[in-house]
Order: structure tokens, then sequence, then C-alpha cells
């Protein structure tokens, strides 16, 4: 089993800290969302899995073996960071068969992803004719050609459109399904909610969790219940009579706080108010991640100089 490990990493770029002390395991047969604002490390931690930078301390490896020392490193992992990297003047096949043939890929294999990535009927066209959507989906081809264990990705979906992005999701479920190892960056939370079973979460080079989407939406966002009725006013006498946190909105929708639906439609119906709309309200990745940002940006920031 292929396990990408990183102990103690740091990157540091003329004595500013892109990366601060991260230790994490991305596991094999799940999808781990990789998140985190601009600028937090992402990028930079998944360069330095790949041997593209070195860390300034620590280590990054792969299946125990640092990057560099793997043998025919395309068919142990494929990566995804930057749509660009085919050359314009190349078709898409012609790109693919130069790095299949460097790492001893059977040439096959160029085939097969190209029906995979949906470009079999493009493929002879120069890379500098395609769209931002057919150039990541080229990408994605590239990091699938050697059937690796480990697969990392950096926005995959930048630039797709909605059939593409849906693609993607089916495409990570799958990778994840026969048992390998993927990691996707993404600032999208509802794709990254609709993908991935495990989060790690960086904020200035750190780590800032390390959870189940489940969990980590359920440890920060609490649970409502929406509900709606033919006269407003009397609701919230009864909510307000059995101790409810509740508010109202313009329309007369209340949102009772900590509730659950069954709880609340029991209460109703003692009581006779009638239903008219009675939900669970889904708490979503965004609001989870966005409660965690906030609090590390008001836990982080410093006071000002007098
Ligand atoms: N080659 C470099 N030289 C100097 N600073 C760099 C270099 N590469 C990255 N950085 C800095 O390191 C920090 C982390 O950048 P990184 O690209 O890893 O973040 P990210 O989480 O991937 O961001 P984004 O979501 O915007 O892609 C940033 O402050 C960035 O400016």
């Amino acid at each position: 089993m292929t396990s990408i490990d990183v102990r103690d990493l740091t990157k540091e770029y003329g004595g500013r800290r892109a990366v601060d002390g991260l230790t994490f395991s991305v596991r094999p047969g799940r999808v781990t969302g990789f998140l985190g604002p601009n600028g937090a490390g992402k990028s930079t931690t998944m360069r330095m899995v790949l041997g593209l930078d070195h860390p300034t301390t620590g280590t990054a490896t792969i299946g125990g073996h640092a990057y560099a020392r793997l043998r025919e490193p395309l068919r142990r992992v494929g990566s995804l960071l930057d749509a660009d990297a085919a050359h314009g003047s190349r078709t898409a096949r012609d790109h693919l068969r130069a790095l299949a043939a460097s790492n001893r890929i059977p040439a096959r294999r160029v085939d097969a992803v190209l029906e995979e990535t949906g470009l079999a009927a493009v493929a002879r066209r120069r890379v500098r004719t395609y769209s931002l959507g057919m150039r990541q989906r080229l990408g994605i081809a590239a990091a699938l050609l050697g059937d690796p264990e480990a697969v990392l990705l950096d926005e995959p979906a930048n630039g797709l459109d909605p059939e593409g992005i849906v693609w993607i999701r089916t495409l990570l479920r799958r990778l994840a399904a026969e048992g390998r190892t993927v990691l996707v960056s993404s600032h999208l939370m509802g794709e990254t909610a609709a993908f991935a079973d495990h989060l790690l979460i960086l904020g200035r080079g750190r780590l800032l969790a390390d959870t189940s989407v489940q969990e980590f939406i359920h440890a920060r966002v609490q649970p409502r219940v929406r509900v709606r009725t033919t006269d407003p006013a009397v609701l919230g006498d009864l909510l307000a009579l059995h101790g409810h946190d509740a508010s109202r909105d313009a329309e007369g929708t209340w949102t009772v706080l900590h509730a659950r639906v069954d709880d609340i439609g029991r209460l109703m119906s003692e009581a006779g108010v009638p239903v008219l709309e009675l939900a669970a309200r889904e708490a979503g990745l965004e609001e989870a991640y966005l409660d965690l940002t906030a609090a590390e940006a008001e836990f982080t920031a410093q006071p000002q100089e007098a």
C-alpha cells in the first residue's frame, strides 16, 4: 500500500516560511481534499512530495521513498500541478507518447488515458489550440498514464465545464475505490465535499485540520431546523415556551438552532400547529471551512502597536 508521508516538513523562501513543520499521512483507498487559503502552502507541499522543490528541513515520501529515489516515478505517482506542462506545438498524443517512452510505460496506455479523459477525438490536434479545460484534461491524462498507485492533483476542476466537473468527481471516487492514494487541492468547497472522504487543511504553512469530512462539518456547524407554519407568531410562542433558540426571517420562516426535525415535528403536532415545511438544514463544508479559517485569523491576528 502506498501512502504519502510528510514529516516535520518546512520550506523557507528567503527567510519566509511557506511550509512550517507539517506532519501528515495521505492514506490509500480514499480521496483526501487538500484545502487552505491562497498562499497557505498546498502547492509548495505537493512540489516537495514530487521532488520539484527541496525541503529546508523534514521529509516527504511516497510508499516510504523520496520521489527522487523512485524508479520510473510516473508508474508510482501521477500528478497534475500545471495545466500548461505540455509543449504547445506538440499534439496531445505525441506529448503522452514521449512521456510514456521516457518512463517505459506501454504505448497502449496513451490511447487508454486519451479515451478516459475524453480527448481521443482531439488527440491529434496541437496542444496550443486546446481550451483551458482540454489542457486540464490532458494534464490529468498525463497523471494517469503510468497507472500509478498515488495521484496528486492541484485544482483539477480548474477550467472544466459542469460536465467536466461531474466527470472529475466520478474519476476521483473511482481511483480511491481502486485502492489508490488520492490527494486533491481545491478552492471549491461544494466540489470537495462531493468527492473527498478526508481533509487536510493548511493555514500559513501549518496543519489546521486532519479529519474526515463528516467529522469536520459536524464539529463546526450546529444542527438546525427550518420550519414554516400558517401563523408564525403562534409557532414563535410555542418554540419560546419550550426553550428553543430560534430566529424568524422576513417571510415568517423560523430557524431553530440545536434542534432535530423529529423534536420540532412532534412538538408542533402535539400543539396542533400546522406544518407547511419542516427540514433539517444541511450543514455544508464551506460553512465549516470558513468557521475554521475565521477562528484561525482571529487567533493569529497580531495586536497593533501603539
Ligand atoms: N518559488 C518561490 N519563491 C518565493 N516564494 C514562493 C515560491 N513558491 C511559493 N512561494 C510562497 O510560498 C507561499 C505558499 O505558496 P503556495 O503556492 O504553496 O500556496 P497555495 O496554498 O498553493 O496557494 P494557492 O491556493 O493560491 O495555489 C506563498 O506565500 C508564496 O508566495
